[in-house]
């Protein structure tokens, strides 16, 4: 019989561990690897309240033979014991130590949001963004959505870079969200939005439950999307102390995620890697030394200094910009998009539809689009004539391990780098959902995403059959 003995166990101070606070955690501490109880994004009763992630001894999520082993001893499990009446005060910082079946055991109270707080400190210059903030009276607001941020956002934000206590809100962690969905986009963090769109804010930013996910908006809500967010970062790297002292290695994003980055990475001849969707994919790259800054669309931006992606931070990231150019939000954009063009990119989600409607979909599509004959077709839509070049359900062989990853969603590239993605959600908690991703480049800068890229939504709503097979005719969430 197998017998595995936890010896260890970390908790953070009142129980408010981020993710990207355990992922530095994991790696300061050389844990074997750590199972994480993270805020979840969904809402409801209280089996709802915690998602489950493991993480790995580099602090990064566990990739797919880690958790396939742990899928196997799942199935063998015999028994397992619960330690009856093991008293712990959450409150107190450290160390508990117990005799668990004549052994030893701990657990460990630590200050978390202290121990982030002294990596933040590491990574960007404190003193020159606190001035910052101080001499141009920076008008903020950064919503924790009730999720586990507020005490880290509290510490960071007010207490150390001198934010109004009125400039951060939502920052109790409550275990119900406060009935919120805490989910950083245009349409969960609405709140946020409206306060920036009808305030006086030179940025807003919101963060989801378990802090590792983080949207950014400027004066009157003008929105950044993901994408854009990580190429303008990419573009002003060496603003941040950290990279100074570490080097700029590789970029990174997820295939769905729009290329803006990739032209950032060739005007400063950097490796720049497609990966799929998910944030275990960027791990083996950090770690042999090929990259230092990647993100997805799904509002994850992040660097090589843990191995998760981190919501705060993307927010001491775009301050840092924002002290290093003296400029707003908007006009960053703008002269990110004068250098380089601009990425438009949509996402439409529909959530909570019927799986199997939905799985033939997908398979209906992908074997229209990996007919040979697909290559070179046309597609019309208004004006506009789209030439098929590469379609093909993605797959991706990692370049450090050779492991590979097949059927990563149905993408289809037109001549012009256009680009129609479509997969399901591997997150969603009920039925399917489906995201179908649309994005072009454009030299054009000032046109409006909805407008620009209707010809392509139109053109994937059609081959894909959505209605016909969602039942639906509108997304649930538009980004
Ligand atoms: O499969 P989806 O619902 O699109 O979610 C995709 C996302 O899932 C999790 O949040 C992962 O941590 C992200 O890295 C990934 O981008």
């Amino acid at each position: 019989m197998m017998k595995h003995i936890v010896s260890k166990v970390l908790v953070g101070q009142h129980g408010v561990l981020s993710t990207p606070a355990v992922s530095n955690l994991i790696r300061k501490n050389k844990a074997l690897g750590g199972i994480l109880l993270t805020a979840s994004h969904n809402p409801g009763g209280p089996e709802n309240d915690f998602g489950i992630k493991f993480n790995c001894e580099n602090g990064g999520p566990a990739p797919d033979n880690v958790t396939n082993d742990i899928f196997e001893i799942s199935k063998i499990i015999t028994e397992y014991k619960i330690v009856e009446n093991l008293v712990v005060d959450i409150s107190k910082i450290g160390s508990n130590k117990y005799t668990v079946d004549n052994k030893d055991f701990t657990i460990e109270i630590i200050d978390s949001v202290n121990d982030y707080l002294q990596l933040m400190k590491e990574i960007f210059d404190f003193d020159k963004i606190k001035n910052f903030i101080k001499s141009k009276q920076l008008k903020m607001l950064i919503d924790s959505m009730s999720g586990v941020t507020g005490p880290y956002v509290n510490s960071i934000f007010v207490e150390e870079l001198g934010a109004q206590t009125n400039n951060v809100i939502r920052t109790t962690p409550l275990t119900d969200f406060g009935g919120c969905h805490p989910d950083p986009n245009l349409t969960y963090a609405k709140d946020l939005v409206d306060k920036v769109r009808n305030g006086d804010y030179d940025i807003g930013a919101a963060f989801d439950g378990d802090g590792d996910r983080n949207m950014i908006i400027g004066h009157k809500a003008f929105f950044v999307t993901p994408s854009d967010s990580l190429a303008v970062i990419a573009h002003y790297l060496e603003c941040i102390p950290y990279f100074k002292k570490h080097g700029v290695q590789g970029f990174a994003r997820s295939m769905p995620t729009a290329s803006a980055i990739d032209l950032v990475g060739q005007k400063l001849n950097k490796e720049v890697f497609e990966v799929p969707t998910g944030w275990k994919y960027f791990g083996n790259l950090m770690d042999a030394g090929r990259l230092c800054l990647c993100g997805e669309e799904s509002f994850g931006t992040g660097s090589n200094h843990i191995r998760e992606k981190d919501g705060i931070w993307a927010v001491l990231a775009w301050l840092s910009i924002m002290e290093n150019t003296g400029k707003g939000i908007e006009e960053i954009l703008n002269n990110h998009w004068e250098i380089y063009g601009r990425n438009y990119f949509t996402r439409y989600d529909y959530e909570e539809c019927e799986l199997e409607p939905c799985n033939e979909m997908i398979s209906t599509m992908e074997k229209l689009i990996t007919e040979p004959s697909f290559i070179g077709k046309s597609f019309t839509a208004g004006n506009t004539i789209y030439k098929v070049k590469v379609a093909d359900n993605f797959s991706y062989i990692d370049p450090v391990d050779k492991s590979v990853a097949n059927k990563q969603g149905l993408r289809i590239v037109f001549e012009d780098g256009s680009r129609i993605v479509m997969r399901l959600s591997g997150t969603g908690s009920s039925g399917a959902t489906v995201r179908l991703y649309i994005d072009s480049y454009s030299r054009k800068y000032n046109g409006v995403a909805s407008v620009m890229l209707k010809p392509l939504i139109d053109i994937a709503l059609e081959m894909s059959q959505l209605k016909k097979f969602t039942k639906r005719d509108q997304p649930t969430v538009i980004t």
